[in-house]
């Protein structure tokens, strides 16, 4: 058992508490911090001010605080070797990986309305998703499949007017570019996740939006590697009733990812009761990542220990 596993498991087991206070050093001390329920995952800058600019780090303060899973969408745009970096020290620290976007486009309606040259390119996207995912031991990867088709007759993408696309068959096309990502995903394990996101205060005009409609795509492309994100942001926004709407969407979900509305920034920052939330979740028996996609609502080192309190009460059911 290594050091650090023996002091979490110790401090359940109460015998922490025996040992000498000479027997640990500082950094057990901070090792022997209790971990949360769930796999809340921060991500780079989230700890600037407490853990410094180095985002291996954060990464080591993030565990110090009980956290066991990481996130980073940009992830494919750093260098192999910090990746490999990266992958390596949340090997060691027992933490989970959680996703990176694989491809995302917001104002182009790449899945719905595919082109040679569109397809080509997210297909590319996939195929180095796998790559990045080896290196940094990721199950799950997130697709945004593009916007509505908005496309007039005589012109390019995004033109208001004329003719469009009827919803069923965008919904088709869209089905049939996941299945060939599938046969890309699907060999390799690597899972991706589909985000449906908000119109209202970040996305107007992406195609995915509503639980529902990822879980009827998720039903039809019918793999076990291309599943939903939940974002409860972008759902408390689009649809409300959260809870019921992850029961109805439950075997289709992969992933969870968080942020309070409005402002989009830790729990208790806004309108969203976290704790039932995040109590639902755990009575499920969820045991995936939680990532922390949103922003802090305060500044410098007070702002982050603001937002490590409210996963602490967000987390204390
Ligand atoms: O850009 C966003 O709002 C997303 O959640 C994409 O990952």
């Amino acid at each position: 058992m290594q050091r650090r596993e023996f002091l979490k498991s110790a401090t359940v087991t109460g015998t922490v508490a025996m040992l000498t206070p000479s027997a640990l050093t500082a950094q057990d001390a901070a090792s022997s911090v209790k971990t949360f329920k769930l796999g809340y995952a921060p991500h780079q800058g989230m700890f600037r001010n407490l853990a410094g600019d180095d985002v291996i780090d954060q990464i080591k303060f993030a565990a110090d605080q009980g956290f066991t899973a990481w996130e980073d969408n940009g992830m494919p745009s750093k260098p192999a070797e910090l990746q490999e970096k990266i992958g390596k020290t949340l090997d060691s620290l027992g933490m989970q990986m959680g996703v990176f976007v694989a491809y995302a486009s917001f104002d182009k309606p790449t899945f719905v309305r595919p082109e040679e040259d569109s397809t080509a390119e997210i297909l590319q996207a996939v195929k180095d998703a796998v790559t990045v995912a080896k290196r940094v031991n990721a199950k799950w990867c997130t697709v945004v499949p593009g916007s509505v088709d908005q496309q007039h007759a005589d012109s390019k993408w995004n033109r208001y007017g004329g003719g469009r696309l009827a919803e069923g068959y965008q919904t088709a096309n869209v089905i049939d570019m996941l299945r060939r990502c599938v046969e890309i995903v699907e060999p390799e394990g690597l899972v991706m996740v589909l985000e449906p996101l908000n119109w209202y205060a970040n996305h107007g005009g992406t195609f995915l939006q509503r639980s529902d409609q990822a879980y009827a795509i998720c039903r039809a492309v019918n793999s076990p590697c291309c599943k939903i994100l939940f974002d409860i942001y972008h759902q408390q926004i689009t649809e409300g009733n959260l809870i019921p709407n992850i029961d109805a969407s439950w075997s289709e979900i992969a992933y969870f990812q968080t942020g309070d509305n409005p402002g989009r920034k830790e729990p208790y920052s806004g309108e969203i009761n976290y704790q039932n939330v995040f109590q639902h979740l755990h009575q499920k028996g969820y045991k995936g990542v939680v990532g922390m996609e949103h922003g802090l609502s305060g500044k410098g080192k007070e702002g982050e220990q603001q937002l490590i309190e409210a996963y602490q009460k967000a987390d204390d059911f």
